[in-house]
């Protein structure tokens, strides 16, 4: 499938002529054909009046016409098989065998939504009949349901180029919700978004749904992602990506004459709790399976351990033997992009000439795109002196606090800003230190782990992906799991109206959908 280097407008294929821009292939630098066009200010008007234009079409189809279309563009996803695989390793460098998973978990969440949709669980239905003779005055007939916001721009991630990105969790969560999506394209995967952009367009085309319903364009600066934004038709976000991007999207929307939200996913370092027994008993075990998890796709993951906090031991000195023997053996990994190699080693090169951090371990030395894993160390004390070192180092390199009281380690906890996972690895002897840590994690962190690591977000119902922030912009949300279709939707209330008005799952008889009728679960 030849790329054309074309943005989608409307679900077409349009041209830009003037100054265009290339992928680079993430591993030698080179690079790849073929040219992409930029959007311009028009691309952007045009974009989102279609949006505008398709929302009320879109909005009101019957949800098993939006759960097809979801259905749809998962088998076109799946159907371009190695060719988006093979694009997608060329521009981020990640591994085969991880973007094949990627792959799957791309069109899998795209079905789980379709699923979601069927259901209808998702549209909270509420009906409290009237009480005309309620004394000592009538109680009105109410009746909710939760109805799409509007048009949705969504940022496509550099470090997910599948499951984050044109399809990923936000865009099928925002179409599921009802709302036309205006893609912003990631820069360092252009011919991947292309790819998957083209399958949205044929779905979009098989399945009869109105044009206007997804868009994707790219534009290098933060010029196009601002006026996206901006716009007064859009009116929501989805991000995921830096600290510093989602911060200003989030400024920038809170400054628009109308403020919309940003549901941003940007930093967070995860930290890690070995708890005495578990550390006693498989201190070695517990060495090698961090190194694992953090140097897993180079340690490009939002979900990596960037932080481990225990008590000092005889443990934690094995515990960081077996971290240490598995770092010197990592071979150097490609990055994402240069900007993200040079974000890494600037963030490493901090931590090395910090007053109190020691570097322990670092990975083998690789080629000039790569990435070494890196592993330092410090004290609570110092830790509590300047928790600055807390903030994210995007990439493989992790530090491990060495705490000599419980007390100690509950002070350096109370210094660390929003999570999106907090772990715990425990045995049933370390029960009640945990039980003392597990109030003060849930308000830290939105999914708190036992015993495993938390990169790998399992896409499920019961998932929560999200976290006070910085970890998220809002912590009462998630972007991953079904619970995603709630960023994209609000609640109205219809107060006393005629059936005939009723939207189908409000009216009185069997609607198809869980709802809740005067006080009472049904269904
Ligand atoms: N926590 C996480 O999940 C992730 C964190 N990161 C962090 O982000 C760093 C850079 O990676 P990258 O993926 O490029 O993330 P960025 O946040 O730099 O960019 C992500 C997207 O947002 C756009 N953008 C960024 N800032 C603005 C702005 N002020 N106004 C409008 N649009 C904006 C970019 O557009 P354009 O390219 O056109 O500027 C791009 O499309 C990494 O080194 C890492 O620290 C990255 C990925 C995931
Ligand atoms: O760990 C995962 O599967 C998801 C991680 C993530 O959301 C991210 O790195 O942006």
């Amino acid at each position: 499938m030849a790329l054309t280097g074309e943005l989608f407008i409307a679900s077409k294929r349009v041209r830009r002529d003037g100054p265009g821009f290339q992928a680079v292939a993430a591993s030698t630098g080179t690079p790849l054909e073929p040219s992409f066009s930029m959007a311009v200010r028009e691309d952007v008007e045009a974009a989102a009046a279609a949006a505008e234009a398709a929302f009320p079409v879109y909005a009101n189809l019957p949800r098993e016409k939006r759960a097809a279309f979801l259905e749809a563009i998962a088998d076109e996803i799946d159907a371009l098989g190695e060719t988006l695989t093979e694009r997608a390793m060329q521009e981020s460098g990640l591994p085969h065998a991880r973007l094949t998973g990627e792959r799957g978990r791309t069109s899998g969440q795209l079905r789980l939504f379709a699923r979601e949709l069927r259901l209808g669980e998702y549209l909270r239905a509420r009906i409290d009949h009237a009480i005309p003779d309620r004394q000592p005055a009538p109680k009105p007939d109410l009746r909710l349901r939760m109805i799409p916001l509007g048009p949705v721009v969504v940022f496509g991630a550099s470090n997910f180029p599948l499951a984050f990105s044109v399809a990923g969790g936000d865009t099928a969560s925002a179409l599921a919700a009802g709302c036309p999506v205006i893609v912003k394209g990631h820069s360092a995967h252009p011919g991947t978004s292309e790819l998957v952009a083209g399958a949205i367009a044929r779905a979009v085309e098989k399945t009869g749904m109105p044009a206007g319903v997804f868009s994707l364009i790219n534009g290098a600066g933060n010029e196009v992602g601002s006026a996206l934004v901006s716009d007064p038709r859009v009116k929501a976000v989805g991000f995921t990506g830096s600290r510093g991007g989602g911060t200003a999207l989030m400024k920038l929307a809170a400054s628009r004459p109308v403020p919309i939200p940003v549901y941003a996913e940007m930093s967070s370092i995860n930290p890690v709790f070995l708890l005495p027994h578990a550390l006693e008993a498989r201190a070695e075990a517990l060495g090698k399976a961090y190194i694992a998890s953090l140097t897993m796709g180079a340690g490009q993951f939002c979900t990596n351990p960037g932080l481990v906090l225990a008590l000092e031991s005889p443990a934690l000195d094995r515990f960081l033997a077996a971290a240490t023997e598995a770092v010197s053996g990592v071979a150097a990994q490609t990055m994402l992009t240069p900007g993200i190699l040079k974000a890494y080693e600037n963030g490493v090169a901090r931590w090395a000439s910090a007053p109190g951090l020691t570097r322990v371990a670092q990975g083998q030395e690789g080629a000039a795109s790569c990435g070494r894993a890196a592993l330092f160390t410090m004290t609570g004390a110092d830790f509590i002196a300047d928790p600055s070192h807390a903030e994210e180092v995007f990439g493989a390199a992790s530090l491990l606090v060495r705490c000599a009281s419980l007390d100690e380690l509950l002070a350096v906890v109370s210094l660390l800003e929003g999570q999106l996972t907090a772990t715990l690895h425990l045995d049933d002897v370390d029960t009640e230190t945990a039980a003392r840590l597990l109030p003060i994690l849930e308000r830290l962190a939105g999914r708190i782990l036992a015993n495993g690591w938390p990169t790998g977000v399992e896409v499920t119902d019961a998932q929560v992906h999200g976290g006070p922030f910085p970890s998220t912009a809002d912590g009462r949300s998630t972007s991953v799991g079904t619970l995603a279709i709630d960023r994209f939707l609000r609640p109205v209330a219809y107060q006393d109206l005629p059936a005939a008005l009723l939207p189908a799952e409000l009216r009185d008889g069997d609607a198809g959908v869980p709802r809740r009728i005067d006080g009472k679960p049904t269904l």
